[in-house]
């Protein structure tokens, strides 16, 4: 089966340091790729390389079987790639509809916009991800997490098949981060690949099906996730040769929640 998206050995340098080194990664359609790793490891490099806001010095990228050069986030959009940044900016004086369409608005004549086509098409993407959201609801006083929704709608718009998230989830709350976690399911279930740059390791397996793990650049691992544990991603993270016994057996505290205090 060909792979949606496929990267091949990518590497990449600031300032004559390796951020990306041999980077390899594989991504089929109905697939949640999580990427973890620790501060600098090159996560938010590798989203940016794949979503044309850096161009790799070496390796390849290939969508569908085909060679790219992802020379801009226009030429990802075009090949059916969209990104989701944590800066996403918003007008905050307009309505959620025309945050989705900020920058590609439908026009109705030379001068003016559509703006019934474009809440029309909003009230469907929303409801497509199953959003309560109102299309009419101005973006003043959302929620973080009801901003998050905006912005997965609007990366919605083109209908990509490719989907990269950095962080979807930082800051929300509980409640929010399930209900973003259930997009990414929703957004598995019709099809699209899904690579999420994401710290917090209970949603990566909440919602991921492989887990890449970065270190000084390199991916040295990948997981189905349910054949791995948190203990084995964290010692990967750090780079540790063993998983530490003392974080496996101790079973006074939830395992997940011990380790990751540790590990902060
Ligand atoms: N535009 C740039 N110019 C120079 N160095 C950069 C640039 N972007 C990233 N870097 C460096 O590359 C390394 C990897 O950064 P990156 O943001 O990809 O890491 P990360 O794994 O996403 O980290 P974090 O989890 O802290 O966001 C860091 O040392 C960073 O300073």
């Amino acid at each position: 089966m060909t792979a949606l998206l496929e990267v091949q050995h990518l590497g990449l340098s600031f300032d004559y340091v390796d951020t990306l080194h041999d980077v390899s990664l594989t991504m089929h359609d109905h697939e949640v790729v999580a990427i973890v790793g620790d501060n600098g490891a090159g996560k938010s490099t590798l989203l940016k390389t794949i979503a044309g806001v850096h161009m790799p010095d070496t390796g390849r990228i290939l969508v569908r079987g085909e060679e790219t050069h992802i020379s801009s986030i226009k030429v990802a959009n075009a090949l059916g790639i969209t990104a989701i940044f944590q800066d996403v900016s918003f007008c905050m004086n307009l309505d959620i509809a025309a945050n989705i369409f900020l920058g590609q608005e439908i026009a109705s004549g030379i001068t003016t916009r559509d703006d019934t086509a474009m809440h029309l098409k909003a009230r469907k993407i929303l409801s497509t991800l199953t959003s309560p959201l109102s299309a009419f609801r101005s973006m003043d006083g959302l929620s973080h997490g009801e901003m998050q929704t905006v912005a997965i709608a609007r990366a919605m718009l083109n209908d990509p098949e490719i989907v990269l998230m950095d962080e979807p989830t930082a800051s929300l709350s509980v409640i929010q981060t399930a209900q973003v976690l259930s997009y990414i399911k929703e957004l598995r279930s019709q099809g699209k690949a899904i690579l999420l740059v994401c710290h917090n390791l209970p949603d990566v397996f909440a919602v991921a099906d492989r887990i890449a793990i970065m270190r000084h650049g390199k991916i040295v691992a990948i997981h189905q996730t349910h054949e791995t544990t948190y203990e084995q991603v964290i010692a990967e993270i750090a780079g540790a040769r063993h998983v530490n016994e003392e974080f496996v057996n101790n079973d006074t505290v939830p395992v997940p929640h011990k380790l990751i205090d540790r590990y902060n």
